[in-house]
């Protein structure tokens, strides 16, 4: 496995007030992934962002971006990273390619209209260089956000919100440009409310609650455990265990004896379900009632912020 890109270790930060907004947090990005962070309102996501972009000052705990650590070695490392605020300021009257090769200057590289040209092009802005930000749709705005954070060709990229309050045809045009931008290399960390949106286009998710990461895993493993279903039987007359014949099924019987639960994935070629059913039958229970329910990524990520609550998350 290639060193990540981004290591956090043990962070915590306490703002003045004794708030505690992160109470270590581990986590490594992978160099060319993107990585949606989720979680409710006031989690720390921006809290987290900002430690690592140098805005705020952790209390304890490191961080290192491309090997350099963000307070020691803060210069290098906020080379590195491009941030794109959620919110949309830009001057109204200056042109677009200026507006971005503005943000370049600020990170003293050189001027480079070449560059800058080139970042247009891959925002599909390329023809507005000589626009003013005034005359640009809300969506050439937010692409122009992004092209001011690439202005300095960083190799992280975090994304504040890319979709907040836009319209659903704008969201997915914004998620083929972070679509564009992995392609080019750039590592992109996103934060999102919209769950939607991580399963769309996060090669991995990771989702923050009350300062802590409650999971980080493969998006794709999150989409097949939504595959899961999970199908109950419920009983006329309460059972004690369960049949020898249904023992192999990898049932779970209630404990008050009146519903038995099978879990299978819903995609798969072979539920189980037809073997399963008829098993059962032939054992002489009566069925009252069968109920089958779908996990998804929104309960997976309710359970573990309900978990949190109750102090048993993972
Ligand atoms: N300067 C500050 N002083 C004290 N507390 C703060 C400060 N900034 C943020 N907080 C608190 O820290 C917690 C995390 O805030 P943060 O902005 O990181 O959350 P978030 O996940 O980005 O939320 P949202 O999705 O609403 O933007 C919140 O409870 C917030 O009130």
């Amino acid at each position: 496995m290639p060193e990540p890109i981004v290591t956090i270790r043990d962070l915590v930060k306490r703002y003045d007030d004794g708030f505690e907004a992160l109470s270590g947090v581990d986590l490594d990005i992978r160099e060319g992934e993107i990585l949606a962070l989720l979680g409710p309102n006031g989690a720390g996501k921006t809290t987290l962002i900002s430690s690592i972009c140098g805005i705020t000052r952790p209390t304890s705990g490191t961080i290192t971006v491309g090997g350099h650590d963000t307070q020691t070695d803060w210069r290098r490392a906020r080379d590195l990273i491009g941030l794109v605020p959620q919110e949309v300021k830009l001057e109204p009257f200056e042109m677009v390619a200026k507006t971005v090769a503005f943000s370049r200057g600020l990170f003293g590289k050189p001027h480079d209209p070449a560059l800058i040209q080139r970042v247009l092009d891959s925002l599909s802005l390329g023809d507005k260089a000589g626009t003013p930000n005034m005359a640009l749709s809300g969506g050439m705005k937010r692409r122009v956000l992004i092209a001011k954070a690439l202005s300095h060709e960083p190799r992280v990229l975090f994304l504040d919100e890319p979709t907040a309050g836009v319209d659903v045809e704008l969201r997915r045009g914004m998620w083929e440009v972070v679509a564009d931008l992995k392609a080019q290399g750039v590592t992109i960390i996103l934060t999102t409310h919209y769950i939607e949106e991580a399963e769309a286009i996060a090669d991995r998710v990771a989702v923050i609650d009350r300062g802590r990461i409650r999971l980080v895993e493969e998006t794709a493993a999150l989409m097949a455990r939504m595959g899961r279903k999970e199908m109950t039987v419920t009983l006329a007359d309460p059972i004690k265990t369960l049949p020898g014949t249904l023992a192999e099924h990898g049932l779970t019987l209630s404990e008050d004896g009146y519903a038995v639960t099978y879990v299978f994935d819903s995609r798969a070629e072979r539920t189980g379900l037809t073997r399963l059913l008829s098993d059962l039958l032939a054992t002489g229970v009566r069925v009252t009632d069968v109920t089958t329910r779908q996990s998804s990524l929104e309960e997976i990520f309710v359970g573990l912020t309900n978990a949190a609550e109750t102090g048993e998350a993972r």
